[in-house]
């Protein structure tokens, strides 16, 4: 069901900081800071030749990384995204197996204008999943 690896998110506490680090220090191109207000992040885009990394840091008072960075107050990998072809029929079938579709299960627009839903990191190997139709 899954496909290519379309980004790997890294949650900081301080974006200016994690920005110069992934510019200045390991010379990747990135992008200015992009504000999401539906997912109550604003993200950084790294683009990389294979897949993005997304540098995540919250925004607004209800984020749902708060609790991420209270836990890891340096940091660290917050989710990996997967890309599926049709990601109703991939919600429906992962439901059918008793993962858990976070949110109310309905996909939202993500950071690059494609529908997403994210996974229960308990169902997935200890990791977030985010699915983002191809
Ligand atoms: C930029 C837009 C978009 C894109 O297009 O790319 C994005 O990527 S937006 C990214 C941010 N959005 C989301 O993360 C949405 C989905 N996330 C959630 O609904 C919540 O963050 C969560 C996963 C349900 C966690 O909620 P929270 O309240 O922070 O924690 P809990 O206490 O409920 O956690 C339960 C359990 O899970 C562990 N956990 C939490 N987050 C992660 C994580 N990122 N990776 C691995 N494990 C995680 C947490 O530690 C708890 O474990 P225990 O302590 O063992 O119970
Ligand atoms: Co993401």
């Amino acid at each position: 069901m899954i496909g290519k690896l379309n980004h790997v998110a890294i949650a900081v506490p301080d974006l200016a900081a994690a920005t110069a680090l992934y510019r200045d220090t390991l010379g990747a191109v990135v992008s200015e800071p992009v504000p999401q207000p539906a997912h109550g992040v604003v993200v950084v885009f790294v683009t990389l030749p294979n897949t993005k990394i997304e540098l995540v840091h919250p925004l607004g008072e209800a984020s749902p990384i708060a609790g991420f960075l209270a836990k890891n107050p340096n940091g660290g990998i917050h989710h990996i995204c997967y890309e599926v072809a049709d990601i109703l029929a991939a919600r429906d079938q992962l439901k059918a197996t008793g993962a858990r579709v976070l949110g109310d299960g309905e996909p939202k627009i993500g950071a690059h204008d494609k529908p997403v839903l994210f996974l229960h990191p308990k169902d997935f190997c200890g990791t977030l999943v985010e699915l983002e139709q191809a």
